[in-house]
């Protein structure tokens, strides 16, 4: 039986202070993988969102539409909205320092995003619970205090690297644990200023 989906922080959730070695605000976080749809430079038609840290347990990224992003003539696909939100989101885990896949995630879109369009993401973490994590996201068309054409919602779960050891297809994950300079995020952890 399906577990019930919920991104209602319960009673023992705290809010998260940002952890002692996070990025200061305004530094930029790079690509966590370089063939990540989200952020790597390396992935045919990614989405190459640029995210930075923000003030608190909080995360700022930009992601300009091309025509490969299209859904309708000249519109964003909503699902690669949707992508960009959870890369932007899974971020956050920069800022305590934990790496955490979504459990659930919730998007919704008030306005249509135009092709050469800027989406200003901001991501922000509400609660913490255990390994559950509970952030917001809003994006604003072409400029930070642009119109709100996206929201999201989302519950990440933190888990340490045998999830993707243990899950990820052998050949990649071979490669990465070959040259751990494919992932960036582990990296950023020792970079820090
Ligand atoms: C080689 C190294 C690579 C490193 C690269 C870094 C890359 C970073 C990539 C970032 C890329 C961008 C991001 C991406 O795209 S990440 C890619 C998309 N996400 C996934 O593939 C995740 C798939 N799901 C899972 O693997 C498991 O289900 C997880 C790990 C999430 C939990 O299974 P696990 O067995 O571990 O734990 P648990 O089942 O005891 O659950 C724990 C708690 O969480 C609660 N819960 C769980 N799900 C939900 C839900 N849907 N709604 C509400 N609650 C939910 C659950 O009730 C429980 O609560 P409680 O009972 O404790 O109160």
């Amino acid at each position: 039986m399906s577990r019930p989906t919920s991104l209602t922080p319960p009673p023992e959730a705290v809010v998260p202070q940002p952890h002692p070695d996070a990025p200061s605000p305004g530094t930029e976080l790079g690509e966590h993988y370089s063939d990540c749809f989200g952020c790597g430079e390396a992935a045919p038609g990614g989405l190459r969102l640029r995210t930075r840290a923000g003030e608190g347990v909080s995360v700022d990224a930009e992601f300009t539409v091309t025509a490969q992003h299209q859904g309708a003539p000249g519109l964003a696909h909503g699902g690669l909205l949707t992508c960009a939100f959870d890369e932007a989101l899974g971020a956050i885990g920069y800022m305590l320092h934990t790496t955490a896949v979504t459990g659930h995630l919730e998007t919704d879109f008030r306005r249509p995003v135009p092709v050469g369009s800027t989406l200003y993401i901001h991501a922000w973490c509400e609660a913490v619970a255990g390994r559950k994590i509970y952030s917001r996201a809003v994006g604003r068309l072409d400029a930070a205090d642009g119109p709100i054409a996206v929201e999201a919602a989302a519950l990440f779960v933190s888990v340490g690297l045998e999830h993707f050891v243990d899950n990820g297809r052998a050949e990649e994950v071979r490669r990465v644990l070959d040259n751990p300079d494919l992932i960036k995020s582990g990296r950023a952890f020792e970079v820090n200023p």
